[in-house]
């Protein structure tokens, strides 16, 4: 009953993305997402061909398989998809991983509440641009991001939207500028997400990071933002489980 899908656990690692880049870190992937977006580097988690890995996991099955990779050498986990979202049932995993004095964190897009939210100490909403294919519910994302900011800082909510081109960086500024009070990251969007060489790769993140850097730094409208890039892909190009 208390079951989510786990598409996979690993680590310990560390945050490629967001507002906690660099954090040393478990990874808990949940299955299955709301959203198909063109260029989703975890497609896998929702478009059949990582059927095979999925396992109905309850709290404690998660916990051993995270003790079991990471041993005594962690104290933060964060859960991605997919959209963990979806999943009413992840309540008992952040119950559990609260029991133990671990830090949560948590990626997803802004398309669905729920209440365990406020139990997650860095919460990531990335709405998603243009090129994705997907369209954003700004409603969804107002009460959202309106439920969180009456939690008192008890826990830190950020914006990260990806970029791949201008449209999308004029969506990602229209974003920021309709909810300035929350920081707010632009990350490289990465184009070759299924190429394993890694040079060739790095090469192309790096023009694109300057690029999108150079944007911001001649932008008076963007003024309290951070420009990062996906720093896992630089390191491990597009390596599964890291
Ligand atoms: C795979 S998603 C899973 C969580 C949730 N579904 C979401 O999109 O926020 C995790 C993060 O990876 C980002 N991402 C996915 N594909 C990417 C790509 N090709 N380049 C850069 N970031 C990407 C997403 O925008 C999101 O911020
Ligand atoms: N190292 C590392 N950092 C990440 N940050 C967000 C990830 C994700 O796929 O959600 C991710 C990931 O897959 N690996
Ligand atoms: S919302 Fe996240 S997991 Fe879902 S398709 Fe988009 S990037 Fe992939
Ligand atoms: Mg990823």
């Amino acid at each position: 009953m208390s079951k989510v899908p786990v598409m996979e656990v690993f680590g310990p690692t560390i945050q490629g993305e967001g507002m906690v880049i660099g954090q040393k870190t478990m990874f808990v992937r949940t299955a299955g997402c709301d959203y198909s977006c063109s260029w989703c580097d975890s497609s896998f988690t929702w478009d059949g061909t990582g059927i095979d890995l999925i396992k109905q996991m309850d709290a404690e099955e998660i916990w051993a398989e995270l003790v079991s990779h990471g041993g005594e050498g962690f104290s933060f986990v964060t859960i991605s998809g997919g959209n963990p979202a979806l999943l009413k049932n992840l309540s008992y995993l952040i119950n559990l991983l609260k029991e133990k004095k671990i830090k949560i964190g948590l990626e997803t897009q802004g398309s669905k509440w729920q209440d365990w939210f406020l139990n997650i100490d860095e919460l990531t909403i990335s709405p998603k641009p243009p090129s994705s294919g997907m369209e954003t519910d700004f409603n969804a994302l107002d009460m959202i991001l309106g439920k969180m900011k009456a939690t008192d800082n008890r826990n830190q909510t950020s914006l990260k939207v990806v970029v791949f081109n201008d449209e999308d960086y004029n969506y990602a500024k229209m974003v920021h500028l309709r909810y300035p009070e929350i920081p707010f990251f632009l990350q490289v969007g990465n184009e070759d997400n299924k190429t394993t060489d890694d040079q060739m790769l790095i090469n192309e993140l790096l023009k694109k990071y300057e690029w999108l850097i150079n944007k911001v730094m001649a932008d008076d409208e963007l003024k309290d933002v951070k420009v990062l890039p996906q720093l896992h892909t630089y390191i491990w190009g597009n390596k599964r489980g890291v």
